[in-house]
């Protein structure tokens, strides 16, 4: 049942990844969701449930099902907390947020006669069909009628908002294979995934914040077969992890700076295409490895308001799912799951190990992925899980392990605050110094002032241009040269850092007028349509303005790559290789002028 290739090209779900199937529509399974999604009572047996499929009997294998509320297994702190971002209540310990979302059940569970063994009993419980007193209790538990939108309001907006403050986060999809995971956090064009739905707020958010400048930077990569890869660059393989100050990183690995939604996603459809996909007999389209896209937030106030540089990082994870006995694969798809049930079993134990809330040994580095998350998990950022499941009565016993997984992430303390400042270390401030020093330079030139010229070296050109006015003139021309790299090269580090089209501060206009803004009307080449999944079927739309065009050049920085791409339509002006020009071209302009004047 394997398909052939590992690493092959697919359609991303930028591109329709997923193939739409009666059951993976939001809209046209609407019958089939009202038959699963259940508000109330246990007792009241699903549609499905009359159907006598012999699923009855090996559902209520007692051995695997737990007599006891998971109520009880608290510890004395309440299992449910606020759904309403309370998670993020700043001071005291807190724990992982934890949410559950069904999916309706599959085409295939449907035709072989599957029964509804879990169901959302209320939006803060999951209860078992066959043993009603096994119920489960979470942040928030979204049926399977639920769209990925109101999913994003409770286990991502607050992550994505605090971020954006400054305070790092990580929203994972965790679950078993063709449970949902991809769906929920990339999704499709019909239905966007919290993803999308989370660049799309990063930007409103600095639209609705005048007065704060941003620059970001994304990277993507995947975890295969215990292998780092660069999704953003098909050359940067078999990255290695490494560990500073501030913790884990991937030696390497290419961040991209952004500059509107559109383009951000278009990062990621591009690492799409790279990311291992394969079939299994649960899922046409199995995601292989898991997958974690990083959006890193610089922000700081303007001017007199000027509080230092606040860095964060924001992680967004698609794991692969896991695989039990069930799952079909021979040759490399089974090699592949082992893989990723090893991986997934060390975040189990990890989880576990910090659930406990002992200081014991936890093996963070059993795993590429828990060494990654290393930082995330051990409570210093917000986390939220948003463990996917199916209802189906084939899958109760994986189903069941999610949840208890789930359970365990639900005592998992985190103490997250706001970043240090890294004002030294910014790549927001580089520029903004450049800038600066740039701009002196440029009003330096226009006014002609004289700045350490050396008496010498003005007598000396003075006789040079008395042999010709030849060599005068073209040294005008070198300084009119000069002074256009200059500007150039201004524009383009300013229109790399993103202010709201809101801001009015006294002093800033010169600046903000290169400067990427964003405004809620406009359109052009580099503009993003969202079109989010909502029951009216009214498709919401969000285009940013791109008031001006990029240029490309190649910025390094200490132990990352960071590339500035250039989009398509965009005008290359050729500023990066005269960022140098302005130097050596000025001080023979300043000569002439001085030598001229003696
Ligand atoms: N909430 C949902 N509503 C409708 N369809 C869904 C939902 N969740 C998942 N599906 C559909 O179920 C199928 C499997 O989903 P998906 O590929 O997201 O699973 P997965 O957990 O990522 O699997 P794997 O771990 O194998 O990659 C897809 O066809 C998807 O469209």
């Amino acid at each position: 049942m394997a398909a052939s290739s590992s690493r092959r090209k697919i359609t991303s779900p930028f591109h329709n990844r997923k193939p739409s199937t009666p059951f993976s529509s939001s809209s046209s399974s609407s019958s089939l969701k009202q038959l699963i999604h259940r508000s109330s009572s246990s007792s009241s047996s699903s549609y499905y449930a009359s159907s006598g499929n012999g699923y009855g009997s090996r559902s209520t294998t007692s051995g695997a099902v737990r007599s006891d509320s998971m109520y009880g297994g608290y510890g004395g702190r309440s299992p449910v907390g606020e759904p309403d971002g309370s998670m993020l209540k700043s001071g005291g310990g807190d724990s992982i947020s934890v949410t559950v979302r069904f999916r309706p059940l599959s085409e295939r569970e449907y035709q072989r006669g599957d029964e509804i063994a879990w169901y959302a009993d209320g939006d803060k419980l999951v209860r078992n069909e066959y043993n009603p007193v096994t119920s489960y209790a979470f942040d928030r538990v979204f049926g399977s009628s639920a769209v990925t939108q109101e999913v994003y309001e409770v286990a991502a907006r607050p992550v994505v908002k605090t971020a954006m403050e400054g305070v790092n986060g990580t929203v994972f999809a965790y679950g078993v294979t063709s449970s949902g995971k991809t769906h929920t956090m990339h999704g499709d064009h019909h239905s966007p995934g919290i993803i999308p739905l989370a660049i799309k707020d990063v930007f409103s958010i600095i639209q609705d914040t005048p007065g704060r400048e941003f620059l970001l930077r994304v990277s993507y990569l995947e975890i295969y077969n215990e292998v780092i890869n660069d999704l953003l660059d098909p050359t940067g393989q078999n990255l290695r992890v490494r560990e500073d100050a501030q913790g884990t990183y991937v030696e390497g690995i290419k961040e991209e700076v952004v500059l509107s939604p559109g383009h951000a996603l278009s990062f990621i459809a591009a690492g799409e295409e790279h990311r291992h996909v394969g079939s299994n007999n649960f899922n046409l389209l199995s995601s292989r490895s898991h997958t974690i896209f990083t959006l890193m937030i610089e922000s700081s106030a303007h001017g007199d308001e000027y509080d230092g540089v606040i860095f964060s990082q924001l992680n967004l994870i698609d794991l692969a799912g896991s695989e039990s006995s069930k799952t079909e694969t021979t040759g490399l798809r089974r090699k592949e799951g082992s893989y990723i049930n090893k991986s997934l079993l060390t975040l189990g134990t990890v989880i576990g190990k910090l659930s406990e809330g002992k200081a014991s040994h936890v093996p963070y580095r059993d795993s590429k992925l828990t060494r990654l998350l290393q930082s995330s998990l051990s409570g210093h950022g917000h986390v939220s899980l948003i463990c996917t499941i199916t209802p189906a009565s084939s899958n109760m016993e994986e189903t069941h392990n999610t949840l208890k997984f789930a359970s365990r992430a639900k005592r998992v303390e985190i103490y997250a605050s706001r970043n240090k400042i890294i004002d030294e270390k910014s790549l927001i401030k580089k520029y903004q110094r450049e800038i600066s020093v740039l701009k002196q330079e440029l009003d330096q030139l226009r006014s002609g002032m004289l700045v350490g010229v050396n008496p010498e070296e003005i007598m000396s050109l003075k006789l040079k241009l008395e042999e010709g006015q030849v060599k005068m003139q073209s040294r005008l021309e070198e300084e009119e040269e000069a002074k256009a790299a200059l500007m150039s090269r201004i524009q383009r580090l300013t229109k790399l850092i993103l202010v709201s089209s809101k801001n009015t501060i006294p002093g800033l206009t010169d600046v903000s007028a290169h400067q990427r803004s964003f405004s809620a009307n406009g359109d052009d080449n580099g503009s993003m349509l969202l079109q989010s999944e909502n029951p009216s079927g009214t498709p919401s739309e969000i285009s940013y303005e791109l008031k001006h065009r990029r240029s490309s050049s190649n910025l390094s920085a200490v132990g990352s790559t960071i590339t500035e791409s250039t989009q398509a339509g965009d005008i290359l002006d050729g500023s990066g290789d005269g960022a140098k020009l302005p130097t050596v071209c000025f001080s023979t302009f300043l000569l002439c002028m001085v030598s001229s004047s003696y």
